[in-house]
């Protein structure tokens, strides 16, 4: 069932589909058009990292579009080391009948066989990630041969649409994930949005050496340079970790967040979860901003990102 690429028609502004409407694997028809149109439903959202049912509930409480199911965050996977691999099966079920929302889990880079579990389980969407250890140094997943929609990572914009052409139907920029330190994310935010600018008025010509420039298909990067924007939803992650951080990435263009290590590795996870709902929400609004700041326990203690960073440069991670 491998389908081209198409992209998807248009921002449906709807909001994020429960779970049971997504049962079936997060599509019916399995094509990248309804896959990555489920995906422009969670715009506008937080997606919180859970490891429990308990977690998934205070996520979805503080109003978090979906959630990511797994065994450690990435500060504690960064800090305990080892292979880290999709997380239990049992654990991501009980996550799913704890909540009504979406829920994610992530897969090892290259591993089709722990995303055809995840499918089989009815999973809402798949996070093929460089949180956790990658299966292959050199292929990811052909993700059209699955039905459920892939969220991808990417530094850039030619790292973004390799993933998208190999059928992610989601990007996130990937930042430093479990450092509680957004400079990263910032980065690789800023470089989307400039590589993005700078196509968009390239002509035909240029757009054909910059595709090779990049590593990107032409297509889509013609694409791209046409919307002037991904040509699918892009949420930025890794490293964000108050309510501020949220609403510079949202600011800076992108679509939503993924928070991790930054809510429950803080003081008050679920205020602070409420809190950068909010923030995500009104993201322009800097009044709103200073209020839901305001006495949030302590936040998750951060780390510099430089050769000394314990786990190393999970971003890195794929190619
Ligand atoms: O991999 C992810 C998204 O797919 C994580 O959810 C995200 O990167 C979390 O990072 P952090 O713990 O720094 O918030």
């Amino acid at each position: 069932m491998t389908s081209a690429p198409q992209l998807p028609k248009n921002d449906s502004g709807m909001p994020a589909p429960t779970r049971s409407q997504t049962k079936d694997g997060g599509s019916s028809l399995g094509t990248f058009g309804v896959k990555s149109g489920l995906a422009q439903m969670l715009k506008g959202g937080v997606i919180m990292d859970v490891v429990n049912a308990e977690q998934a509930r205070i996520a979805e409480e503080a109003g978090a579009c979906a959630v990511m199911a797994l065994e450690r965050v990435p500060a504690d996977i960064r800090a305990e080391g080892g292979v880290a691999r999709m997380s239990d099966p049992k654990l991501i079920k009980e996550i799913v009948d704890a909540v009504t929302i979406p829920v994610m889990a992530k897969v090892r880079i290259g591993h089709f066989v722990e995303a055809q579990i995840l499918q089989s389980i009815g999973i809402d969407y798949i996070d093929e990630s460089e949180v956790l250890t990658p299966a292959d140094d050199e292929h990811h997943i052909n993700k059209h041969a699955f039905k459920v929609p892939f969220v991808c990572g990417a530094r850039n914009l030619g790292e973004a649409l390799r993933r998208i052409s190999e059928g992610a139907a989601f990007i996130r920029t990937k930042g430093e994930a479990g450092t509680g330190n957004v400079v990263e994310a910032v980065r690789h935010q800023r470089s989307v949005a400039a590589e993005i600018r700078k196509a968009s008025v390239m002509t035909e010509e240029e757009l054909y050496a910059y595709a090779k420039d990049i590593q990107a298909p032409y297509h889509l990067l013609k694409e791209t340079a046409r919307l002037k924007r991904l040509p699918v939803v892009n949420f930025a992650a890794g490293g964000i970790a108050t309510p501020a951080d949220a609403a510079l990435m949202m600011q800076l263009g992108c679509d939503g967040v993924f928070v991790g290590s930054g809510i429950f590795h803080s003081g008050d996870p679920a205020k602070r979860a409420r809190a950068i709902v909010q923030a995500v929400t009104h993201y322009n609004n800097a009044k709103i901003l200073a209020e839901v700041s305001e006495d949030l326990g302590a936040p998750m203690v951060g780390l510099t990102i430089d050769d000394k960073l314990k786990g190393g440069r999970l971003a890195a991670r794929g190619y």
